[in-house]
């Protein structure tokens, strides 16, 4: 692609949650063998994308900027207000996105893989969204491409009707589906893994240092 005719691209993690099926410390920073979860997967993404954002409440930018310490820059979008669910999160990322087009990915998906990402900036242009689903599984919507403004703005109507479902903006955009044989094609289902609690990040601290 000639480089005048790239579309920026935005990273955006999310990790705005309290983690409570971790217990009392924040997945985000969490040592998954030796590296933080939210370093695991910020570094995933950094070679793909032209930015990237990390949304989270006030009190977590100390240590998360601790975490990704000498690691790739990235800038901070705050929720106003903490607690309002991931779609409230996304809508604040993407409020600070400069490019067109963002990838939300979950801060506690470690295993993110940046060419199926790649492949769904890709499988995004010329509509708002591309999102993949597994047979018999809901959308997953925290490892999904989107145009930053439609989607900005189709959360908050959904925030605005009460309705805090991160599908429910999915259905007021121009969005395609990446299906289980689509993603067979180009990943390992490991992408979409992730980690809640600590018998979690043991299995996946295993499998990494095998
Ligand atoms: N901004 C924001 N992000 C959230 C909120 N709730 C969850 N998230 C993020 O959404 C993603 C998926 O959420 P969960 O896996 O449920 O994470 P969590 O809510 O921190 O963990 P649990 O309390 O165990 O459900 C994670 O990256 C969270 O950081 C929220 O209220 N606000
Ligand atoms: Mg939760």
């Amino acid at each position: 692609m000639h480089p005048e005719t790239r579309t920026e691209r935005t990273g955006l993690v999310l990790a705005g949650g309290h983690s409570t099926r971790f217990g009392d410390q924040d997945k985000a920073v969490a040592d998954l063998a030796g590296t933080p979860m939210i370093r695991r997967v910020v570094d995933r993404l950094e070679p793909i994308v032209d930015e990237i954002v990390v949304n989270c409440r006030d009190e977590q930018v100390s240590p998360i900027d601790a975490a990704l310490e000498g690691g790739p820059d990235v800038s901070f979008a705050i929720d106003p207000v903490p607690d309002r669910g991931p779609m409230a999160g996304i809508m604040t990322g993407l409020r600070e996105a400069t490019g067109e087009y963002a990838v939300v990915v979950a801060c506690d998906m470690p295993f993110v893989d940046p060419d199926f990402v790649d492949y769904l900036f890709d499988r995004a242009a010329g509509h708002d969204a591309a999102v993949p689903r597994l047979d018999d599984q809901w959308f997953q919507t925290t490892q999904a491409v989107y145009r930053a403004a439609p989607m900005a703005a189709a959360c908050e109507r959904a925030l605005e009707r009460d309705e805090r479902k991160i599908i429910e903006p999915l259905f007021d955009l121009d969005y395609i589906v990446v299906d289980e044989d689509e993603i067979r094609e180009r990943a390992t289902l490991e992408t979409f893994e992730n980690v809640n609690t600590h018998d979690e990040l043991e299995a996946a601290a295993r499998r990494l240092e095998d």
